[in-house]
């Protein structure tokens, strides 16, 4: 249970990651119950007793039908750092992203995560993926979808109510997924980052559809995921307001370290 769970990744504080979420809430809707007021006392305790988590890639290359796509790309993310993937349509950034979540193979060179512990063996299983596709059924209501991937991926953290109402969703549970808008819709699917905990998040354009508004909110729950030693990486044509995150421009060949 520890989504925001700060270096937490090999000291998991049950119900630490919930209390901070809820309270994020709180900032944005008022009239929420507070909860757990110490919650930032113990993230900084499992900060300072974790073991810190990198996410590490080297020289890694990407293919898609037999082609290179990527090649030499690498970065070091520690917990709480942030990742832009930028570059021209068909640069390779959804390649590179589907390479690290483990949905395709490397062509060469390696993407580890170290200091993950028995819990978080590989990057795969640390990772939460939102494609472009949102991975939603159209004829399941939002909440049959959320419960489905909160049952599938484990590591609870929010109730579906909770969660869609971090995305500005809630009261529209019971709809069918393919009655939502596409910015709705969007919002539906991140809501899927915070039903189950992953440390990692690998995000394929996430504000493509989102108004202003919600892009802000997303803003801020990168930012508080980040805080709590999270690690992001975000394939963007869009500022996604992470300051300080790193850069990684696609389309040179070979693709540079990010700075
Ligand atoms: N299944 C596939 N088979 C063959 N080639 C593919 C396949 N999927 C993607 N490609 C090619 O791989 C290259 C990289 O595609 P990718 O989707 O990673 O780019 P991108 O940088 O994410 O683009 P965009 O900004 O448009 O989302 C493109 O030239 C694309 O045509």
């Amino acid at each position: 249970m520890r989504w925001f769970g700060a270096n937490s990744f090999a000291t998991p504080t049950a119900g630490v990651v919930v209390a901070h979420i809820k309270s994020f809430l709180e900032e944005f809707q008022r009239d929420k119950t507070q909860f757990c007021c110490d919650a930032k006392l113990l993230r900084r305790i499992a900060l300072d007793d974790g073991e810190s988590m990198r996410l590490i890639a080297e020289n890694l290359s990407g293919e898609r039908g037999g082609e290179a796509v990527f090649a030499g790309v690498g970065f070091d993310l520690a917990a709480g750092e942030s990742l832009t993937v930028t570059g021209p349509n068909g640069a390779g950034k959804s390649t590179l992203l589907r390479v690290i979540a483990g949905l395709l193979p490397t062509a060469a060179g390696n993407v580890r995560l170290d200091g993950g512990g028995e819990e978080w063996p590989t990057v795969a299983a640390s990772s939460h993926y939102l494609g472009h596709q949102n991975a939603m059924k159209t004829a399941l209501s939002v909440a049959e979808n959320l419960r489905f991937w909160q049952d599938f991926a484990g590591q609870p953290q929010l109730g579906v109510g909770e969660a869609l109402e971090m995305v500005g969703l809630g009261g529209l549970d019971h709809l069918p997924y393919g009655y939502l808008s596409t910015g709705q819709r969007r919002r539906a699917a991140i809501a899927k980052l915070l039903v189950s905990y992953r440390p990692i998040w690998l995000l394929d354009e996430p504000t493509a559809g989102l108004d202003k508004a919600s892009e802000a909110q997303f803003s801020a729950l990168m930012r508080v995921h980040l805080e709590d030693g999270g690690i992001v990486i975000a394939a963007t044509h869009l500022p996604l307001g992470l300051e300080g995150a790193k850069t990684l421009e696609m389309g040179g060949s070979p693709s540079p370290m990010p700075c």
